[in-house]
């Protein structure tokens, strides 16, 4: 099944909430394909929209303009999206008076996944992950790093074609994030997923994707592909001097941003 995602001319506006407040428009007519199984990782400045865009690709927002494709597949406006989709957040999301398993079962409760696969499945991905010895543990006794192992256990559990994520290592030290994006380099080459991965970290986002994409007041900026075979390595040359690319990218955009909101609005 083709998991690529096309998405063609999106617009998004918020409205003023205050009287007199000016309404925004976030996402300004974007044009993005991603290729079933690519690692596209979006960067830009905070407030360019990248959380919106993630926001009505999974569906939690319905109320913007363009097309939307799953598959080759349009998003019913209010019915089921036509493929599976898994999130990641900064925030592990857990719930506090479950167990770590439990935590899992929650998700898979709710999914179409048959009960007869679930033994299978979490053994699969604790083991992947390596919290096999913790399933038991309540999230208050999983270090922040394990923690957010589990949002990603939780996250692959449902067996996701497509998986979102909104810089899910900001919030950990650099030591535990490389060893995540690792992880998820080792469980995505494994599994086989399209994955959209939100970040503000330049090397990241190189490390990680095959396509890095610069948003700027919601739209494309650049596009940086990323041809360094995998697996990858961390001190790599080759992705420090693309990652300078995209890091003079990154800050492009967030001058742009800045040159904005000086501008005077007309009106
Ligand atoms: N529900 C909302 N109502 C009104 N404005 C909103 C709403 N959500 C976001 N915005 C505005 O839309 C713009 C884009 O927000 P968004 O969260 O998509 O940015 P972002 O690129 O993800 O930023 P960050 O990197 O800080 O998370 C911001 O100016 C924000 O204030």
């Amino acid at each position: 099944m083709d998991k690529g995602i096309s998405i063609k001319g999106l617009v998004k506006d918020y409205p003023g909430h205050r009287k007199g407040e000016r309404g925004q428009r976030v996402l300004n007519g974007l044009d993005l394909s991603i290729a079933d199984n690519e690692f596209v990782c979006i960067l830009g400045p905070s407030g360019c929209g990248k959380s919106t865009l993630l926001n009505t690709l999974s569906g939690l927002d319905n109320d913007y303009s363009g097309e939307v494709r799953f598959g080759g597949q349009p998003v019913g406006r209010n019915g089921k999206p036509p493929v599976k989709m898994g999130y990641l957040f900064q925030d592990p999301r857990l719930l506090p008076w479950l167990t770590a398993e439990r935590n899992v079962d929650f998700v898979l409760e709710n999914s179409d996944v048959p009960k007869s696969r679930w033994a299978e499945i979490k053994n699969h991905y604790f083991s992947l992950t390596g919290l096999e010895a913790f399933r038991d543990h309540y999230p208050h006794e999983l270090s922040g790093g394990m923690a957010q192992r589990l949002s990603l256990v939780r996250a692959l559990s449902i067996e996701p074609d497509v998986l979102f994520m909104d810089e899910p290592f900001s919030g950990l030290d650099e030591l535990t994030a490389r060893r995540m994006r690792v992880d998820l380099l080792d469980i995505w080459s494994r599994t086989g997923k399209t994955i959209l991965f939100i970040t503000h970290n330049s090397y990241e986002a190189t490390f990680l994707a095959d396509r890095v994409v610069v948003l700027s007041q919601g739209n494309i900026r650049e596009e940086i592909p990323v041809e360094v075979p995998r697996p990858r390595h961390y001190d790599d040359p080759a992705l420090f001097e693309i990652s300078k690319q995209v890091s003079a990218n990154f800050i492009a955009a967030a001058e742009e941003a800045e040159r904005a909101r000086l501008q005077p609005q007309a009106g």
